[in-house]
């Protein structure tokens, strides 16, 4: 695989049942080499992954009262709508609609406990009646890629020479203790010479394990960089996911895997939709403290992926000090950064911490931003 990549790679799901070493060697020179891929020919039904992308457009088209009902700043665990603009990644808001959610899960904090326990809880939806099925169908969707999530990450274990379920030790077994979240996304059109940045997403790398991204509209706007630091674009291909893997897994392999930059475009015309789907850490991991024994053949890999793109090998993967943190601290921290509202309501005394000299002012006055 050349620096100069010019399309991601295709990893047909399918094919660990017909020849698995091949299925393992295909995934493991992905995943090693770009860190980005299309999963093809994938255990979610069609006619499930048909509805999702049926019901996120009129999702969007709901009332604007109906959407703010269901404000993320109504909820504790960072769930529910965003508007344009309502989230800044370091700074730069994006130019894209949200509705966030997970699936359902008891909130475990009780007073006295830490304040990280109030991340997971149940989500915020629409009534059935503004949009029937949904609830359920969206719920339904999560469910099966969270299945999906376990069987992808026991492959790569696999594929990286480790025991097929070491790397769940990443999350926890007892399930009802994660919440993936699950985002639904409309990045609205913004026509050449229009102002704002142009960008749905800024150039960013996803911060948790995994990432499976169903592109729900045909537009030609999701980019990733590749070693020599040219956008490669990444369209739509109909019954695929795309998956990339975040600074967590990247970490967790000392680097084996490398967390990808990426961006979203906004389309010149017309709203694009997608549905991105986050697996995350447990709650107890501190990244740092995870190491996994990979096989000679695996460094190999990192070591002449590293000779192409310039990078020095032989030192060591450099941890900060966050990364010997409780992975929920730095869920938490990043949540109370991304989202001062809901902060101000439910966690009152790090809102005073973070911001003490109130909301800042992108939150002050809304409507500067939402030019769509
Ligand atoms: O919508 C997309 O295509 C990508 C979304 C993304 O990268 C993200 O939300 O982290
Ligand atoms: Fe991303």
């Amino acid at each position: 695989m050349s620096l100069e990549y010019t399309e991601i790679p295709v990893v047909d799901w399918t094919l660990a049942q017909r020849d698995k070493p091949l299925f393992l060697t295909e995934l493991r020179n992905a995943m090693i080499n770009v860190g980005f891929l299309y999963l093809s020919n994938h255990p979610i039904p069609m006619d499930l992954v048909d509805k999702v992308i049926d019901l996120t457009p009129k999702f969007f088209e709901l009332p604007q009262e109906v959407k703010n009902s269901i404000d993320m700043s109504k909820s504790p665990h960072f769930h529910g709508y965003l508007r344009v603009g309502g989230e800044a990644n370091d700074g730069h808001p994006d130019t894209r609609e949200q509705f966030n959610f997970g699936g359902d899960r008891t909130c475990r904090y009780e007073e006295g406990e830490p304040e990280y326990l109030k991340l997971h809880g149940s989500a915020l939806w629409p009534e059935d009646a503004v949009i029937p099925g949904f609830r359920h169908t969206m719920l339904d969707y999560y469910q099966r890629l969270e299945d999906m999530s376990w069987e992808f990450t026991a492959y790569v274990s696999e594929a990286l020479g480790l025991q097929p379920h070491e790397l769940w030790s990443l999350f926890d077994p007892d399930r009802s203790k994660l919440q993936p979240r699950c985002k639904a996304l409309r990045y609205p059109a913004c026509p050449p010479g229009s102002s704002g940045s142009g960008l749905g997403i800024t150039p960013h790398c996803d911060t948790g394990v995994l990432s499976y991204l169903l592109q729900a509209s045909d537009q030609h706007v999701l980019q990733v960089q590749n070693h020599s630091g040219n956008w490669v674009s990444v369209p739509p291909s109909k019954g695929t996911f795309v998956i990339n893997l975040g600074r967590a897994l990247e970490k967790a392999t000392r680097g084996v895997l490398p967390a990808t930059m990426h961006q979203v475009i906004s389309p010149p015309v017309g709203a694009r939709y997608s549905i991105a789907f986050f697996s995350s850490l447990a709650m107890h991991i501190r990244i740092a403290e995870v190491k996994f024994d990979f096989p000679q053949e695996v460094w190999d890999m990192k070591k002449a992926r590293d000779k192409r793109t310039g990078k020095d090998s032989e030192k060591e993967f450099e941890f900060t000090p966050k990364d010997y943190e409780l992975a929920a601290e730095l869920e938490l921290d990043k949540k109370i950064k991304f989202h001062p509202l809901a902060t101000m309501r439910y966690y009152p005394n790090l809102f005073d911490k973070y911001f003490p000299n109130g909301l800042p002012r992108l939150f002050t006055c809304p409507l500067i931003y939402c030019t769509y």
